[in-house]
């Protein structure tokens, strides 16, 4: 055989042999594996006897994939996937429908009689040989005709075309031979060769039988009332997409299913008929039209927080969305737009492009897990600072007036890992305040003056959510020092800031606080640091904040850490972050798996890991090293005491 055949040859000896593939790719790598003898053995590239030789071998095997029982390995289920494929291919038969029809089984004499006798009150006997339904070209007559009389058949019919009866008024008449035919097992069908079970209701008739009774009319009905209940307790379709319809129009819709709610419409029209994309489209506009506009929900924005762009996950395991909206998606996102753009146009938003009004009203507010002040370890003051210039302003502005007033910005500064972002996230959570959380990044654009209307779009809309806090986290890549070489369009964003930030809070009521971050306030722009009036630094944190540290991430664990031991930990951590903290705890926590044994690692069981002891901080602490210098240490400690807040 040439090398291609081989290669293909081995390739598929390999799907067999790896034991990684489905029974499917078993089966399909085996009756590759007989063609290709066959091919081989027709163009004289195999003998006959090695082509009976490999043929018994594989067709064997082949079989034995076909023919096993075991779901795992063989492909006993193929029929079953097979049919499923069949069943969701259109077929001329789709179009197939059923001349029985609400109409015709209407004009019939006998029903008409049994109709009058029904809403007379008597009995009314019915000859066989009236009725004649026609099932395409099939006479139903004789099938039905028999039991169907007297009041056993006027009971059926009661029951199906008549006024809606509460179940336990039915169950009074228990005596009746009415009642036999109403008490038997709903879903029989005319398949059954029950005559009766024809005028049964189908499987889930829920729109006919479960009505409140308010949605079916409640005086007696004539002829005609008759008809119109009829209709949605009949199915007049054999067509399995109308059915499936039919049957989904069940309370939802407060049973105007397509059939009920068009009275003496032909229900083979297609009525209220939607296409399952019609549907979707419909959906996302139910969906859309009741959304809350964000940013109005009171209280709910206190837990409400998005960074703009910075958190969101991308990367190779994230999930691939096409750069092409599809059909169903342009038509959502523009009936969305319709029904969205007069709640975002507030009237003091009409001058700016809905477009970005609505990437920062999408963006800027999410949820994320909430954090408590105590979850911060430390920095007491820095935490009580804010507490009286965000927290209780927001939610007392009546004292707060004046003097008292809270001031338009605040910078934490300090080393990284220190719990900055941690503040932020704790503001967003516990000032009631609709927060805002963007990056630098997600200012800057590289469309010219698309970043300074971002700015003031992010200031319009927080005027409009007030009491409000704008967190802008590396704060100093934002409000850097201005230079003579610097871009143009980041020169306009900052002074766009500054002017913002100057007159967010002009008016005594207004509400807005900015909040940014830094590990470089060394960096940033003198104007900027004038106008973030409380800068607050946020240092290593103490021997009693790493001990809270250390214990609060411990008890999530499995440890048997002693006062004494954790003590310890704390004095051989001076200088630490509380990042370097966690990252302690987090290597820590890996010991008590290093120790396993690396072929036991898949078979135990998590309660036989052993407890995180003191060794393993120990053992830890030969890798983890602080990540502030002290030369760094003494920078910021400088900046404090020139322009920070701190006592
Ligand atoms: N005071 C603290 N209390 C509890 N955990 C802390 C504290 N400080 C830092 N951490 C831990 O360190 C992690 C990083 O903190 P955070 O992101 O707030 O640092 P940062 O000051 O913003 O750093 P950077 O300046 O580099 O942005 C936190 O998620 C938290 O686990
Ligand atoms: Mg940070």
């Amino acid at each position: 055989m040439s090398g291609a055949h081989l290669d293909e040859w081995q390739r598929r000896s390999f799907d067999i042999s790896s034991g990684n593939s489905t029974p499917e790719q078993t089966a399909d790598a085996y009756r590759a594996h007989i063609l290709s003898i066959q091919y081989a053995w027709a163009s004289s590239q195999l003998s006959q006897a090695g082509k009976d030789s490999l043929l018994r071998t594989y067709s064997e095997r082949y079989a034995a994939v076909l023919d096993s029982d075991d779901p795992r390995t063989g492909l006993n289920n193929y029929a079953e996937s097979a049919l499923h494929l069949a069943r969701s291919q259109r077929n001329y038969s789709d179009k197939w429908e059923s001349s029985l029809i609400v109409e015709s089984v209407l004009q019939l004499p006998c029903v008409q009689k049994m109709i009058q006798a029904s809403t007379g009150g008597e009995s009314f006997p019915v000859a066989p040989a009236d009725v004649n339904i026609t099932v395409g070209q099939e006479s139903r007559g004789s099938s039905l005709s028999a039991p169907f009389t007297g009041v056993r058949s006027e009971a059926v019919l009661f029951k199906t075309l008549g006024p809606p009866q509460p179940k336990s008024e039915v169950n009074n008449t228990a005596s009746t031979p009415a009642n036999i035919s109403a008490e038997r097992p709903r879903g029989s069908d005319v398949s059954s060769g029950n005559p009766n079970s024809f005028f049964q209701p189908p499987a889930r008739p829920k729109s006919l039988f479960s009505h409140p009774s308010s949605a079916l009319p409640q005086v007696n009905p004539g002829p005609a009332a008759s008809t119109q209940n009829c209709q949605s307790s009949f199915f007049p379709t054999s067509n399995p997409s109308k059915r499936k319809n039919f049957y989904n129009s069940d309370g939802g819709d407060g049973g105007r299913g397509q059939h009920g709610g068009h009275g003496g419409a032909d229900p083979r029209a297609g009525g209220n008929f939607k296409t399952a994309r019609e549907q979707f489209t419909v959906d996302q506009q139910k969906k859309y039209s009741h959304q809350p506009q964000r940013g109005q929900t009171g209280g709910m924005a206190a837990t409400v927080k998005k960074s703009l762009g910075a958190n969101r996950p991308r990367g190779a395991f994230s999930k691939f969305v096409s750069p092409i909206p599809r059909q169903e998606e342009e038509e959502s996102v523009a009936s969305r737009n319709s029904n969205q753009e007069p709640q975002i146009l507030d009237e003091r938003l009409k001058n700016f492009e809905p477009k970005i009004i609505e990437l920062i009203m999408s963006e800027i507010m999410d949820h994320g897990p909430p954090v408590a002040w105590d979850d911060i370890a430390g920095l007491d003051f820095a935490k009580t600072t804010i507490k009286e210039i965000v927290v209780w302003p927001m939610l007392r502005p009546d004292i707060f007036t004046g003097l008292r007033g809270p001031p338009k910005g605040i910078l934490l500064f300090g080393p990284p890992g220190t719990g900055k972002t941690l503040i932020g996230k704790c503001i967003a959570c516990q000032s009631g305040a609709t927060f805002f959380s963007i990056s630098a990044s997600s200012l800057t654009s590289k469309w010219v003056g698309e970043g300074e209307k971002m700015v003031r779009v992010l200031f319009a809309i927080a005027h409009c959510h007030q009491p409000a806090v704008i967190f802008i986290d590396e704060i100093d890549s934002l409000l850097s020092q201005r230079t003579d070489g610097e871009h143009d369009s980041s020169r306009r964003i900052k002074t766009e800031f500054l002017v913002q930030l100057d007159g967010a809070a002009t008016a005594a009521e207004d509400r807005i606080l900015v909040v940014g971050a830094t590990n470089r306030p060394q960096e940033i722009d003198e104007a900027a640091r004038r106008r973030l009036a409380k800068r607050l630094y946020i240092p290593l944190p103490e021997a009693a904040a790493r001990h809270q540290i250390v214990t609060n991430l411990m008890a999530q664990e499995n440890n048997q850490l002693r006062e004494q031991e954790l003590e310890s930990v704390v004095t051989s951590t001076e200088g630490f972050s509380g990042a370097d903290m966690t990252q302690l705890c987090r290597e820590a926590a890996l010991g008590p798996i290093r120790s396993i044994q690396l072929s036991d690692i898949a078979t135990i069981t998590a309660d036989q890991v052993r407890p995180i002891l003191f060794s393993d901080f120990q053992d830890a602490l030969k890798t983890v090293r602080p990540s502030v210098s002290t030369k760094d240490l003494e920078l910021y400690e400088e900046w404090n005491k020139t322009f920070g807040c701190g006592r």
